[in-house]
């Protein structure tokens, strides 16, 4: 059975990448994804936004909607001091699978959890069944039709504190729309645009930063 495409990724970086050296995997996908076949991480543009706004929260608890290959996880998870985790929620088994093992290359898997699922199901398990009090920092990267519905039920089930950080990829292209104009036209949340470009592509995109106010 000839192998998807993220599984080709994953072959290349066990192959080319330096076992226990995230930022050697997150090269190693980003050369692969430029250079031979595109695929929808988060990338290196983005991705120095990310780090900055992952290291500007300093989260103790971090969350990531839409795993994929484990690119940002592996992103997010690096910059993470110690004691801190990431949930990070995967719905398709095959990317769930792929991500695994992307993490565990990368040796941040002490510091990662891969939760399979759809977010709407595990947000509302966080609290008893993982056992997080409040979230200091969520990316959603995910379906851009559940970015609003899971920041509404991130709310909904007390998972975001004064100061709490989210930070949504993708708001130009695909683009999400109703996203911006919710949490835009909120007062629980302070908003940032962050224009950048479309992983490994000459297009726009951007991230959209919102701060939850409390
Ligand atoms: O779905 C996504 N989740 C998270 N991040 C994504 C991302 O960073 C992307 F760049 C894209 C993208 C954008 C442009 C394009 F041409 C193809 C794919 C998608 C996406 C959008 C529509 C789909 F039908 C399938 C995938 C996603
Ligand atoms: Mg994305």
């Amino acid at each position: 059975m000839n192998q998807s495409k993220e599984q080709r990724i994953l072959n290349f970086v066990l192959q080319n990448a330096v076992r226990g050296d995230p930022c050697s995997v997150l090269d190693t996908i980003d050369k692969y994804c430029s250079q031979k076949e595109w695929a929808m991480n988060v990338g290196n543009e983005k991705g120095l936004i990310l780090d900055k706004t992952v290291e500007e929260a300093n989260p103790s608890v971090a969350l990531e909607l839409g795993t994929y290959c484990g690119y940002s996880a592996v992103r997010i998870a690096r910059l993470l001091k110690a004691g801190a985790h990431l949930l990070t929620v995967e719905f398709n088994p095959e990317f769930a699978a792929i991500a695994k093992q992307m993490i565990e290359f990368a040796g941040v898997q002490d510091k990662v959890k891969l939760l399979e699922g759809p977010s709407e199901e595990i947000i509302p398990q966080l609290k008893k069944k993982y056992e997080v009090d409040t979230l200091d920092f969520v990316f959603l990267d995910h379906w851009k039709d559940r970015y609003t519905p899971d920041t509404i039920l991130l709310q909904e089930c007390n998972l975001l504190r004064k100061g709490s950080v989210l930070l949504a990829d993708n708001v130009i292209v695909p683009g999400a729309p109703e996203f911006l104009n919710y949490i835009r036209n909120n007062p629980h949340f302070q908003c940032t645009n962050y224009p950048s470009r479309l992983e490994y592509m000459k297009v726009e995109d951007a991230m959209e930063k919102a701060v939850f106010l409390g």
